[in-house]
């Protein structure tokens, strides 16, 4: 087997306060192949997003390191692109300049990097509102949005912190299945943090189950071929869903 994309090794981080020190996270051990999709689903307190922050290189963990294509993370990169729960969309700038602003910062505006932000909008079927302004999007527009300003300076490593946590259903199913197929057309490497146990099967290669107190993988479940080469929609309703959804109910009923 090929090295991993993302290899996370003894992963342990210790919040400091001056009242306590909490160990969030304790002994992560993941190793994530190019092109792989695994979710992390867990009890609130975990330590899901405490993991997305130090691969994302915006905490320094205690102890243990993680290495992306063997490059060891110690500072935030653009291999590795960010999108969380809220769009954070500036609400002053058209939905062209909100899709550029990560290329903005990073000094990488050029009329190539603009001419792939709309085509990334018309990808995702945004195209048309390139010049309105997020109060005039719909939450699932907004987050589509977000998700072509992640995109658009080309990271190799998408962590996603609940992004679908705040839609409709309707809408969080529909988002789902657009970011599935681009990131699987794109080959991207994935991270998805979630609660929503029949989202992390439809999507996911594999799934992370932690336990709490502190956070640590309590079992890694495959999901099996069938289910992964079906979009997330359909995944649903395709055979042996619903028992690997009820043996993670079950995993995650044990923390309660
Ligand atoms: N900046 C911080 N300072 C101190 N403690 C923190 C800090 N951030 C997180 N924690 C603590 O670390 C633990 C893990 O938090 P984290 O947010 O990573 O969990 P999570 O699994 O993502 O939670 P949720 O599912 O509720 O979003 C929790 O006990 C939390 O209170």
């Amino acid at each position: 087997m090929e090295n991993p994309k993302i290899s996370i090794e003894n992963l342990t981080h210790v919040y400091v306060t001056n009242k306590e020190a909490n160990v969030a996270i304790e002994n992560i051990q993941l190793a994530i192949q190019r092109g792989e999709f695994i979710s992390l689903v867990g009890p609130s307190g975990c330590g899901k997003s405490t993991i997305l922050s130090c691969i994302a290189g915006l905490l320094q963990p205690t102890c243990g390191s993680i290495s992306i294509d063997n490059q060891l993370i110690t500072k935030p990169s653009a291999t590795v692109g960010y999108m969380l729960q809220s769009d954070y969309l500036f609400e002053w700038k058209s939905i062209l300049k909100n899709a550029c602003v990560g290329l903005e910062v990073m000094g990488q505006l050029t009329k190539d990097s603009i001419e792939h932000a709309k085509y990334l909008l018309d990808e995702l079927g945004l195209g048309k509102y390139q010049h309105h302004y997020p109060s005039q999007l719909s939450g699932g527009m907004r987050q589509r949005a977000a998700l072509v300003r992640t995109l658009v300076s080309s990271p190799e490593v998408l962590l996603l912190d609940e992004p679908f946590s705040a839609l409709d259903y309707q809408n969080k199913l529909k988002l789902e299945d657009l970011v599935f197929d681009t990131l699987k057309k794109q080959n991207k490497t994935a991270i998805l943090v979630t609660h929503d146990i029949a989202e992390a099967i439809a999507m996911s290669d594999k799934i992370a189950i932690l336990d709490n107190n502190p956070g640590r993988i309590k079992e890694i479940i495959e999901i099996p071929e069938h289910i992964r080469e079906t979009k997330p929609f359909l995944a649903r309703e395709v055979d042996g869903f619903y028992e690997i959804f009820h043996k993670i109910w079950k995993e995650l009923d044990q923390d309660e």
